[in-house]
């Protein structure tokens, strides 16, 4: 199967339709959509379809779930209409491998701190990207904590990985040493570029600090 292109910089939870279609013209390649309904970050179907219809074209939109049923996933994406649907919750493999079948979606497989899902991988479907997370207990994401960059750099080295995305309490103060450490193939943000007490609303000038230091790192990674 071939390796789908990916987005380099993910900004997502965005709930507020002005507030998306801004970020979606700030330079970022990918925005991100959370039918998570205990998020804080939660957008309603409305809005994400109008949001979609508006920027489809100029940003990925990825689709983040957590323990959804596959029916959800799929009329989602149906009405919606993702580039990738990210998994954030504790689905299985197989579970993954059906979205991907019954979408033709690639997925963005999260994980909190282990690999034990994702390394046992049956050797007919690998994730087409692979999302680290911080480990939180009681959350399933979005909690602005540090994921463990040692650990994600040495996912690299995984057979079978086609793209890692570094997520996990990223800011546009941290995100230039984050790529250097980590060279991951993207990188994703909720909380740190968030107008402060408002989930779900980005800080235009926090997001465009994010993609100019991130695309300047990735820009001075040793080309592999
Ligand atoms: O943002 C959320 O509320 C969320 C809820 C449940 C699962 C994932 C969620 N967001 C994802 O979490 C990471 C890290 O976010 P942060 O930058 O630390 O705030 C990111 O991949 C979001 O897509």
């Amino acid at each position: 199967m071939p390796v789908p292109d990916i987005f380099r910089i993910k900004i997502c939870g965005l709930s507020d339709f002005e507030n998306a279609v801004a970020v979606s013209h700030s330079g970022a390649d990918a925005i991100g959509l959370n039918f998570f309904s205990q998020s804080k970050r939660c957008v309603d179907l409305d809005t994400a379809v109008k949001i979609a219809n508006t920027v489809r074209g100029e940003v990925q939109i990825i689709g983040l779930f957590v323990n959804a049923a596959p029916s959800e996933i799929e009329q989602t994406h149906q009405q919606v209409g993702f580039n990738w649907i990210q998994l954030h919750g504790d689905e299985s493999v197989e579970f993954a491998q059906a979205v991907h079948q019954s979408t033709g979606v690639p997925i963005l497989a999260a994980s909190r701190g282990s690999l034990i899902r994702w390394a046992t991988l049956p050797d007919d479907f690998h994730p087409q990207a692979l999302l680290m997370d911080a480990a939180v207990p009681g959350s399933f994401g979005g909690t602005g904590h540090l994921s463990n960059w040692d650990l994600a750099a040495t996912w690299r080295t995984m057979p079978h990985l086609k793209h890692l995305v570094l997520a996990g309490g990223l800011t546009p103060e941290n995100v230039s040493e984050a790529i250097r450490a980590v060279q991951p193939s993207a990188v994703d943000v909720a909380g740190g570029v968030e107008v402060s007490g408002q989930p779900g609303v980005k800080d235009l000038t926090k997001v465009e600090a994010f993609v100019t230091a991130a695309r300047k790192a990735f820009a001075e990674l040793p080309k592999e």
